[in-house]
């Protein structure tokens, strides 16, 4: 199989990181704004940013439904963060009639390592991953629940010191669909976009 063209949801946030270590994985990274450039992706990254002004351009942009109907068509996504919180079917504390795009049964709650310690760096186990994962959060959400048939890939350690961190869930999968609270777009590893990459190559 050819590289696979990996689009990168280019509304706001943080797309080049993503497009970057795509490229460096040997993948064709490709912005997308339009839904003809959507319409030629075999996988999707929506990045990090801020989801209400990604939801809000997606809607400007025409394409929400676009998103939602490849989605349902079995299109693979990775979410990062702002991205994780656009593909889960629910949200707490989100903004008053906030859209997602869905897709993933979890609920997330957004901004939820609180002011104290919004942003902030650590090493986590990964599964899947022989060595830990060093993740990045920043003002990150962080899943509250997820149904049946979704797989938990990594917790923060259930550790007291972590207070209400502890044992929360920050990384997901079902079937095609991969998220993540941190961002493993920054700080140069590129072994979770691999397992994206692969999942794509599978699809
Ligand atoms: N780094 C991020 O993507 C932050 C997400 C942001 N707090 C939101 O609610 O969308």
């Amino acid at each position: 199989m050819p590289a696979p063209v990996i689009g990168v949801l280019a509304l706001q946030g943080d797309v080049r990181e993503h497009l970057h270590v795509l490229e460096t994985l040997g993948a064709r990274p490709l912005a997308v704004r339009r839904e003809s450039e959507l319409a030629s992706v075999d996988g999707l990254v929506v990045p990090g940013g801020e989801s209400t002004t990604m939801a809000k351009l997606a809607r400007i942009f025409e394409l929400l439904e676009p998103l939602r109907s490849r989605i349902a068509g079995g299109l693979p996504v990775f979410g990062t963060c702002a991205g994780m919180i656009l593909l889960a079917d629910r949200i707490e504390d989100g903004v008053v009639g906030q859209e997602t795009l869905g897709g993933l049964d979890i609920t997330v709650r957004r901004n939820a390592f609180g002011r104290q310690v919004d942003s902030f760096e650590t090493s986590l186990e990964f599964a899947g991953l022989a060595e830990r994962v060093h993740a990045v959060f920043i003002r990150a959400p962080w899943v509250e629940a997820v149904g049946d048939g979704v797989e938990v890939l990594s917790r923060v350690p259930d550790d007291a010191a972590n207070g209400p961190a502890a044992g929360r869930i920050v990384a997901v999968r079902q079937g095609p669909l991969m998220a993540t609270s941190f961002h493993p777009e920054v700080g140069g590893d590129g072994r979770v976009h691999r397992m994206f990459v692969d999942l794509v190559k599978q699809s």
